[in-house]
């Protein structure tokens, strides 16, 4: 069981909703997290059971940076909008920055979240369930 996180900006929200009914069969089963209006969509829409976190504008994205930082995210899909600004342009870039900083798999459009999910479906995750299993001990 993966820990999987849903963010989308306004524009992206149909984009996002669509996407996870449309693999609504491999999220099931898996830990899922959401800024705060991303999963109220996908969960009005699907059966799933998201954590909500903050709205994204004011700090949900960062919540979801924490546990990226501590390496208890597997797998982030961030359909974000880039034709319009953001006024928490430096929560998205810190998020992102994270994920390079612990090698999380992050999708920032949907052809890529395809991919991946694909790789999910697989079973091409099963690295990340070891990095769960064998996490060190904190200094
Ligand atoms: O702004 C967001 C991500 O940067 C998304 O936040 P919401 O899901 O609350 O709209």
């Amino acid at each position: 069981m993966l820990d999987i996180a849903f963010i989308a900006h306004d524009r992206k929200k149909d984009e996002i909703v669509n996407f996870v009914i449309a693999y609504e069969h491999v999220f099931q089963g898996h830990n899922l997290f959401s800024t705060g209006t991303t999963g109220k969509r996908i969960m009005e829409a699907t059966k799933l059971k998201i954590h909500r976190f903050m709205s994204g504008p004011l700090g949900g994205d960062q919540q979801i940076g924490a546990l990226v930082a501590q390496n208890e995210m597997d797998l982030i899909i961030f359909l974000r909008d880039p034709l319009m600004a953001q006024p928490h342009e430096p929560d998205i870039i810190a998020l992102l920055r994270l994920c390079d900083v612990q090698g999380i798999p992050v999708a920032t459009n949907v052809a890529t979240a395809e991919m991946l999910v694909r790789a999910l479906d697989r079973g091409d995750f099963a690295w990340r369930e070891l990095v769960d299993k064998y996490k060190p001990e904190e200094v």
